[in-house]
């Protein structure tokens, strides 16, 4: 019997790839299906990021694939009912990045309200202007944050800190569990009425998939900003971009997007809009953990031990 063969479809970090050296590793470009298809053939690990969609069709590929490991949190870009049909594991490394997505959000928040990018961009061009650039402080004010899981939880930790108002809107945290993190939960038109920033923090499914939208968005405040660090499609974008023409928010601060990559996307072209391409992940510490929790779950799956941050559970092979 060769060596198991596993398939990294994702940039993974180093320190992570260098825990698979024991097994007969192919790199493939997984955002392309054809490539992913065709290492897939005689694969039994995969291990990817957000870039590589496995679907039904890959995994169809994949006749004797044993584990899908996500070095990261989100599971939206795996078919999880159709990896258990198959007879897959599939495990993400749920806690590794959420530190780094909530520092981000904490950027995202001052870099909105104190006009970092345009104003750099504006300096950079030769013009000291002072006067267009004033902010409004963070104490005193409302942040409304939505999905009051992990990072949601951090993130309201972290503005506490600024003396922040915080509220929450979660229907499947419990008031005790609010009320440590320092946040009042309220229902979400309430939020929505009430936050000057609201941050959203909730995975993509089918029933968060623009839970933001038109409606949601026309009870805000004049005065509000909108940072979305979660998945694109959870705030509706052509609802966003109406909001923002129409002046009825103040801006949005958007790592991710309902198409990646989202160099065409039209929010893009609002100088009230801070955007970064998908990078609440992308530190050092957050990849190492990331990829080390996964090739971990990789290595237990080949070996036939039980596998930490297994989602699903298959009968073993
Ligand atoms: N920008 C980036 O690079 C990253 C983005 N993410 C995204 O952030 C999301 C959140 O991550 P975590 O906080 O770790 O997840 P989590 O699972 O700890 O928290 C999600 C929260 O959303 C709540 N929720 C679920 N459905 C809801 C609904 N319909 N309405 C209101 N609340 C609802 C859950 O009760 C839970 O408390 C991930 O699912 C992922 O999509 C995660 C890591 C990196
Ligand atoms: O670096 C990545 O793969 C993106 C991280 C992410 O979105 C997640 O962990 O859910």
């Amino acid at each position: 019997m060769g060596k198991p063969k596993v398939v990294v479809a994702d940039p993974l970090a180093e320190s992570a790839l260098a825990g698979l050296g024991d097994y007969d590793v192919r790199h493939c470009a997984g955002k392309d299906p054809e490539a992913l298809h065709a290492a897939l053939r005689d694969a039994d690990a995969l291990l990817i990021r957000s870039g590589t969609r496995v679907d039904r069709e890959a995994l169809a590929a994949a006749p004797e694939l044993r584990i899908v490991a996500r070095a990261g949190v989100g599971l939206d870009n795996v078919d999880v009912a159709a990896a258990t049909e198959a007879g897959v594991i599939v495990a993400n490394a749920p806690l590794s990045n959420v530190l780094s997505v909530a520092e981000l959000t904490v950027g995202l928040v001052i870099a909105s309200v104190r006009h970092i990018v345009p104003a750099n961009t504006a300096l950079r061009n030769g013009r000291w202007e002072r006067a267009a650039f004033t902010g409004t402080e963070l104490a005193g004010s409302t942040v409304g944050i939505v999905g009051l899981g992990h990072v949601g939880t951090l993130v309201a930790e972290r503005l506490a800190a600024f003396d922040m108002r915080i509220v929450a809107y979660d229907p499947y945290v419990p008031q005790a569990r609010a009320a440590a993190a320092g946040a009042q939960l309220v229902g979400l038109d309430e939020l929505m009425a009430r936050s000057e920033f609201v941050t959203v923090h909730l995975p993509r499914t089918p029933e968060t998939l623009g839970l933001i939208g038109e409606r949601e968005l026309r009870l805000a405040r004049p005065t509000m900003r909108l940072i979305n660090t979660a998945r694109g499609g959870i705030v509706d974008e052509s609802a966003l971009e109406t909001a923002l023409k129409e002046q009825r928010i103040a801006g949005a601060a958007l790592d991710v997007f309902e198409v990646e990559p989202a160099v065409d996307s039209p929010l893009l072209a609002y100088d009230t809009v801070v955007a970064t391409p998908h990078l609440g992940a992308s530190t050092a510490q957050a990849q190492d953990r990331a990829g080390l929790e996964a090739v971990a779950a990789v290595r237990a799956a080949l070996s036939g031990e039980p596998v930490a941050g297994a989602v699903n559970r298959v009968p073993a092979r």
